[in-house]
């Protein structure tokens, strides 16, 4: 049997977690296709192709595509699932939107989240905000999952995959694209960055969001994150929320500011490589996670660090 992976990109380029998703392909020791589906798939498939350890590229290509709908993606992979017994994307809010569709019409479990695959049907996921791994088989025909990317290296480039065309049935009518708005940013985005710089309740207002947190970003040219409660409050926009129910993040460098380290917030980042937290609270839950740690008012070391750097 086949593995099939759903290549998440942006009509231009691949989000580099589909170079993950390849990596985890692997596990099952069996040919392993790229889905592209795209108004205008040609460089997208070219870069699909080239990623090592994928056998083909398969092409679905509509102008619809052009701003994909997840119902219209499910009714172009459905058909292909007869094929392959694994269906399987990097864990992102495209795949949590397009696969549970895929598995439901399959008639299948969803596995999300995967972060270890321990042979071919038996997987580890993190439950309870990640403080509890469990251990789950699935005895479905089609296992279809998506995995956390930090968990897999990024697949090397350098092959040259064929590319094959298969059918993209017409957009179902029920659902259809109106508009999106994007927030532009100078910033690297939060998911990619390989610094990410965190602001908590502890910063009070978004001025101080702007002051204190911005300035220090800027000069690690590092994306900015924050807490639940930050967001709720108003002091940072909803996308920049890491957490539970935020974006989960695995930079080289997370720097916790006025953060207390929820277990829904740290859900979000201790996979990073190094944690710095600075807290007023030498008990703060934060600084069980961190490697570094500054029991400090963030209002004055921020802005001295910031100033050294
Ligand atoms: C279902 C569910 C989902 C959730 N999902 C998320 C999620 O995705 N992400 C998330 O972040 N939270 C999430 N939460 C909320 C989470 O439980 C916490 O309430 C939240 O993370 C707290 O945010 P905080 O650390 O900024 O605030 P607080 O817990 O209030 O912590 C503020 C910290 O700042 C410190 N501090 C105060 N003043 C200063 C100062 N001057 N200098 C230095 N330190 C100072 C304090 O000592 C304290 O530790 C979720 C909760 C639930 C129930």
């Amino acid at each position: 049997m086949r593995t099939l992976i759903i290549a998440e990109h942006n009509g231009q380029h691949l989000n580099e977690q589909v170079a993950r998703a390849v990596t985890a392909a692997q596990q099952w020791q069996q040919p392993v296709d790229v889905l592209i589906a795209a108004a205008q798939p040609d460089a997208l498939a070219a870069q699909a192709a080239a990623l090592q350890g994928i056998s083909s590229v398969l092409v679905a290509s509509d102008a619809a595509l052009q701003h994909p709908t997840a119902e219209h993606l499910a009714e172009i992979i459905v058909p292909l699932a007869a094929n392959y017994n694994v269906v399987l994307a990097a864990h992102s809010a495209f795949s949590k939107n397009v696969l549970p569709r895929v598995a439901a019409l399959l008639d299948v479990n969803m596995l999300s989240d995967v972060l270890e695959i321990v042979n071919t049907n038996t997987y580890v996921r993190g439950i309870y905000a990640g403080n509890v791994l469990a251990t789950v088989q699935s005895s479905d025909a089609t296992q279809v999952l998506t995995v956390r990317g930090s968990k897999f290296a990024a697949a090397a480039t350098g092959n040259a995959a064929g590319i094959t065309t298969v059918a993209a049935p017409a957009a179902p009518v029920g659902s259809r694209w109106v508009a999106e708005a994007f927030n532009k940013s100078e910033r690297p985005a939060l998911t990619a960055a390989k610094v990410v710089v965190s602001g908590g309740r502890a910063l009070g207002s978004a001025d101080a969001f702007a002051q204190v947190i911005a300035p220090l970003a800027d000069k690690l040219h590092a994306a900015i994150g924050a807490s639940r409660a930050a967001v709720d409050a108003g002091y940072a926009p909803n996308d920049l929320q890491v957490g539970q129910t935020g974006v989960v993040v695995a930079p080289e460098l997370y720097i916790a500011v006025g953060i207390s380290g929820a277990i829904q917030h740290a859900y979000g980042m201790k996979d990073s490589k190094v944690v710095v937290a600075i807290n007023q609270d030498p008990e703060a839950q934060i600084f069980k996670i961190a490697d570094y740690g500054l029991v400090a008012d963030l209002f004055e070391v921020v802005p001295q660090l910031t100033a050294a750097l």
